[in-house]
């Protein structure tokens, strides 16, 4: 069994005046470890998808299972990650990540460690004592992750998390954040706009269509590629290929 499955998936957001039917029967199985990710047409569900994977919102029909729990509220073994940092902006960097263990009554020494070491690993030692305003928009970033990740959520769910960043900063980050989760054997699905991102971070890609949101086609990253860095695999041969014919299956979508 997968570490994550949805299995025929379908939600509709309900109105008073209306019913919208977002997306119809997903079905797909995820192993621990993998890095996937859902891109697709704007309106296409990627976000609603995201959020009943999270717990936070319940979906119509189908179920998310995690390991063994059906997922139908937050749970632990999931991390969330914005494209808004969502930092708190009176507290300090170092009380902004340690805040999920505060909150959990897990603020123990080793937990506290862990965190810190992160915040090393992120290269922000230096701005611990700083507030989250004197930040620039990769050290925020970067900052949120190390707060996700200070609960040791076994599942990252990242929502666009880098689109908000320069381009240069924006490749960084992708190299960095896709060593930390790599070295941890975390999962994650992000959900992108950037063919490139999604091509040089993932295992697997499951492109939604839209009208309902439903899965399209998967595309399997070859493994000359998963074997390099996000930065080394952009400038592969395969990355070019990949790239024209995810790009005409978006192009399809959309028109
Ligand atoms: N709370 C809500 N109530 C009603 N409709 C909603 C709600 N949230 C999203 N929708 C609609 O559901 C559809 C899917 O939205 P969603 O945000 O999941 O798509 P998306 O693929 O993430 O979009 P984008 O790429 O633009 O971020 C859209 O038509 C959106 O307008």
């Amino acid at each position: 069994m997968s570490f994550l499955q949805c299995k025929s998936v379908s939600h509709a957001y309900v109105s008073k005046h209306d019913t919208k039917l977002v997306l119809k029967e997903i079905n797909l199985g995820i192993d621990e470890g993998e890095f996937i990710s859902f891109i697709g047409p704007s309106g296409c569900g990627k976000t609603t998808l995201l959020s009943i994977i999270s717990g936070l919102l319940n979906q119509t029909d189908g179920d998310v299972i995690l390991e063994n729990d059906v997922i139908s509220k937050p749970n632990d073994k999931i991390g969330y990650m914005l494209q808004q940092d969502y930092l708190f902006p009176w507290k300090t960097i170092e009380e902004n990540i340690l805040i999920g263990l505060k909150i959990r009554n897990k603020l123990k020494e080793k937990n506290k460690q862990y965190a810190l070491d992160l915040l090393k690993e992120m290269n922000l030692a230096e701005v611990i004592n700083k507030y989250p305003g004197e930040l620039s928009g990769g050290m925020r970033q970067r900052a949120a992750l190390v707060r996700t990740l200070a609960t040791k959520p076994k599942l990252l769910l990242l929502d666009e998390p880098f689109s908000a960043l320069d381009f240069q900063t924006k490749l960084k980050l992708e190299n960095l954040v896709f060593d930390t989760l790599k070295s941890r054997n975390k999962t994650a699905i992000l959900v992108t706009h950037d063919i490139g991102e999604a091509i040089a971070m993932s295992d697997r890609i499951y492109c939604l269509s839209a009208n309902p949101g439903k899965i399209s086609s998967i595309f399997d990253i070859p493994k000359e590629l998963r074997t390099l860095s996000p930065f080394e695999a952009r400038h592969h041969k395969k990355y070019a290929e990949l790239f024209q014919t995810v790009w005409q299956e978006m192009d399809r979508l959309e028109n």
